[in-house]
């Protein structure tokens, strides 16, 4: 099997089939496959965080194919829009499935997706195969030394942090669950369905962050009701308001390498 890395730094895989990529001044992305021998099997890895990356995998899938390579698998570790999975009001769109639909166009053999959002994307995706958090969660625990509570953030996030806690032997879980505006639908706060957390090490574990306001105010939360040391495990680090509240208030951040690379000190990165 030989792979395609698109982001030269995103290269879960050590080999790499080699080629030129470039844009052209109108804006659209170019490639061309420079290695002939590529054999039968390709696995094209790709983060697509934008049109532009979606754009350079499509070229890329054509180019393989009119080399005649019959086996094409493609491994998007953050599949976009997976947050948009439903729609909630007439006139939004329906985002994962259009980009779903674009991916499934393609025929790929498999298509592997890193904890999506919700059990939508890999309902909406053909052949796709879905890589758990629970490694990565195994992993991010190993290098704390004492026990820890794993803090679910809302009802969207149960199903799988119980899976999690399984995995790992039965971790404690603390659930809890977002308070919103009834007339704005803002997050307004958290409820914590435990009286005392007793000073233990607190571990919310989710699939995102974003701005991070969940995870603030899910710490406050927390340490109205004796939340020990806390720490964060979100499989996808967007990050978009910084990283620098969030390490005041974390003793630890892990994330993988899924969205983008991040180099903060206080943010432990697991890479693909
Ligand atoms: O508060 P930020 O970081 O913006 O958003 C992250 C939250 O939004 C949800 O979709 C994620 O699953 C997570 O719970």
């Amino acid at each position: 099997m030989k792979y395609l890395h698109l982001d030269s730094s995103f290269t879960p895989y050590n080999s790499s089939i080699n080629f030129e990529a470039f844009t052209f001044n109108g804006g659209e992305p170019h490639i061309k496959i420079l290695d002939q021998n590529i054999g039968n099997e390709i696995t094209i890895t790709h983060r697509i965080n934008s049109f532009n990356d979606l754009g350079l995998l499509l070229i890329a899938t054509d180019a393989l194919r009119r080399m005649k390579v019959k086996h094409i698998n493609v491994f998007i570790p953050y599949f976009p829009a997976a947050r948009q999975d439903r729609v909630m009001v007439s006139g939004e769109p329906l985002s994962v499935k259009v980009y779903a639909d674009i991916i499934n166009a393609q025929q790929y053999d498999e298509v592997l997706v890193f904890d999506p959002h919700s059990e939508v994307t890999p309902a909406v995706l053909n052949n796709v195969k879905v890589i758990h958090n629970y490694d990565f969660v195994k992993e991010s625990l190993s290098t704390i030394h004492e026990e820890v509570l794993l803090i679910s953030p809302d009802g969207g996030a149960l199903k799988k942090i119980y899976k999690v806690s399984e995995y790992l032997g039965g971790i404690e879980v603390i659930e809890c669950s977002k308070k919103r505006d009834v007339t704005t639908g803002q997050l307004s706060g958290f409820r914590v369905y435990e009286e005392d957390l007793n000073h233990k090490h607190c571990v919310i574990v989710d699939d995102i962050c974003d701005g991070g306001g969940t995870f603030l105010g899910l710490a406050q939360a927390l340490k109205e009701k004796n939340a020990g040391k806390l720490s964060l495990i979100v499989s996808h680090g967007i990050f978009s308001k910084g990283t620098t509240t969030l390490i005041e208030e974390f003793d630890t951040i892990f994330t993988t390498n899924s969205f983008k690379d991040v180099n903060e000190k206080g943010v432990v990165q697991i890479k693909f």
